[in-house]
């Protein structure tokens, strides 16, 4: 599990590191510098002509480092030096001394920086890490205009791109990288999606500092991997019957919008749910049936909206239930809704309409506990806590609101976050923009409610749907790109198990 830890931490995460480990910073640096390598050249080609620009700080010494050992590799490297260099940090100044003579270095003066034109395929931003502490403005702030103007050349941050603070929304300019390589622990910021357009495609390398000596700096935060996914697994016996997959019931629809419920049925199935039942209304029947025949179907007696007829329904015969998609908020669907979470006791994935009534009838909330999962997007979170300036804002309310309910809130987006009632909050690293289609949270709502139903418990079962449902994102997306639509996700759920090697 990789741990998300504040600017400030990671400062006096590595001067304890360094001082326990008896090494000097400088070696810190220089694995930093490799472990980067390692991915570069993973990625491009030694034809490739890269310019990696440095600032005077330890960020800038990683530039350093990094342009000293491609250029040993036989990479087509030219250094550009930016700020003042009479600030140069120790190690920065230190990895000045040991590039190679014959590696050409510039020193950019204000007038070079107006007048330069680029001969790259390849910008590496060094020029400003986690030790930003003020919006650019100057040499660094022409520069980075420049740099983001080019088109053609892909840019790479060296641990976070240069202006953009660690733990803060962006004031002003930064660089736009199509790929950030931080090291060891992805900074908060990252996970803004105000911040997509600069960070890119997000990498995360090692640079040794282990789990157990992270641990005493955690602030709750950490950002998913496969490995942490794969244990979470449960392993069925091969004597396990489809009862023991679980018995899910998906309850949504409403006329023209059947779809939406289907979908997550259709999702349950394919993450291995035993029996899938849909709950929708009568006129979403014969739609259900003909088109996912290993679905049974309840009928609500509402022909176009789901209605509460007498007594329990039957519904706590399941062993977990998927609420809300399509279901819309009309009077009658209101008072079904309540009248489903009075009588439900089990396991739910609370989603889509059903979170728009709980906005809107905010007693309902009431009905929330450990055993419920909300998975908003982002406007259907603002309209249950309202207007947030920024996604930090929008991070910090939706721990409130896990801890004020005693549930488990899904913010669904890049970087979905999930955050428990005690004070925890997990980062998604999987999915991509091609996700964002109709249908994506419906097939989500499927898999979770999947997971809950198979027995995995609340945590287990909301980890791996999410992070589950990215990796199917991925896969479907690979061949079909932006024509990826959410049946595709779901055609991919398969291959997402094989990938995390659980059968
Ligand atoms: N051992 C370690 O710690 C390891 C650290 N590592 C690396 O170190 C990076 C952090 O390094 P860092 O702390 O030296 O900060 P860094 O981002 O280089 O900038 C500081 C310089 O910028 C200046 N400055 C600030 N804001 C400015 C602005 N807006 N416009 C202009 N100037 C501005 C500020 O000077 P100031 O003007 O404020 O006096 C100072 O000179 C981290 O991201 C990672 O890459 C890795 O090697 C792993 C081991
Ligand atoms: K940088």
């Amino acid at each position: 599990m990789l741990e998300i830890i504040s600017g400030s931490s990671v400062k006096k995460l590595d001067t304890d590191f360094i001082t326990e480990k008896g090494i000097t910073s400088h070696r810190l640096m220089e694995n930093a510098a490799l472990a980067f390598c390692d991915w570069f050249e993973e990625n491009y080609h030694r034809n490739d002509k890269v310019g990696i620009f440095c600032g005077p700080g330890n960020n800038g010494g990683d530039g350093l480092a990094i342009a000293r050992l491609l250029w040993r590799k036989g990479y087509d490297i030219i250094v550009f030096l930016v700020g003042d260099t009479e600030k140069a940090s120790a190690d920065c100044r230190l990895n000045r001394e040991l590039l190679p003579d014959k590696l050409p270095a510039i020193s950019m003066s204000s007038d070079d920086i107006a007048h330069m034109e680029f001969d790259l395929n390849v910008v590496v931003d060094a020029m400003l890490g986690i030790g930003v502490n003020r919006p650019l403005a100057g040499d660094f702030l022409n520069m980075v205009v420049k740099l983001n103007d080019l088109s053609n050349v892909r840019k790479v941050a060296v641990d976070i791109p240069t202006g953009l603070p660690a733990d803060e929304c962006l004031q002003g300019e930064a660089l736009k990288a199509d790929v950030t390589v931080s090291f060891q622990y992805p900074k908060f910021s990252l996970m803004f999606p105000e911040h997509a357009g600069y960070v890119g495609v997000l990498h995360v390398v090692g640079i040794g500092i282990g789990n157990k000596f992270m641990r005493q700096f955690t602030e709750s935060k950490y950002y998913l991997q496969p490995s942490d996914i794969s244990k979470r697994h449960l392993n069925f016996s091969r004597f396990a019957h489809k009862g023991d997959f679980g018995r899910v019931l998906l309850v949504g629809g409403s006329y023209g919008s059947i779809g939406a419920v289907r979908m997550s049925a259709e999702a349950a199935l394919r993450t291995g749910s035993g029996l899938a039942t849909c709950f929708v209304p009568a006129c979403g029947v014969d739609v259900i049936q003909a088109s996912l025949p290993e679905v049974q179907v309840i009928s609500s007696s509402g022909e176009k909206r789901l209605c509460w007829d007498e007594g329990d329904m039957g519904v706590n015969r399941f062993d977990a239930v998927g609420i809300g998609p399509g279901m819309g908020g009309s009077a009658e669907t209101v008072t079904f809704l309540e009248s489903f979470l009075n009588v439900y006791k089990g396991p739910k994935v609370i989603d889509a309409d059903a979170i728009n009534i709980l906005s809107n009838h905010k007693k309902l909330l009431n009905y929330l506990d450990k055993d419920a999962i909300l998975t908003p997007h982002i406007k259907e979170f603002e309209r249950l806590v309202g207007h947030c300036e920024n996604h930090k804002q929008r991070l910090g309310k939706a721990l409130e609101f896990s801890s004020e309910h005693s549930c488990v809130l899904v913010l669904k987006g890049a970087h979905t976050s999930i955050s428990f009632p005690d004070g925890t909050q997990y980062f998604n690293s999987t999915g991509n923009k091609h996700m964002a289609t109709g249908g994506a949270g419906d097939v989500l709502t499927g898999m979770i409610t999947s997971f809950l139903g198979q027995g995995y418990g609340t945590k287990n079962a909301v980890l791996c749907g999410v992070f589950q449902h990215g990796l199917a994102g991925e896969i479907a997306s690979e061949d079909k790109k932006r024509g990826t639509i959410a049946t595709d996700i779901i055609q991919a759920i398969p291959k997402s198990y094989l990938q995390l090697n659980v059968d």
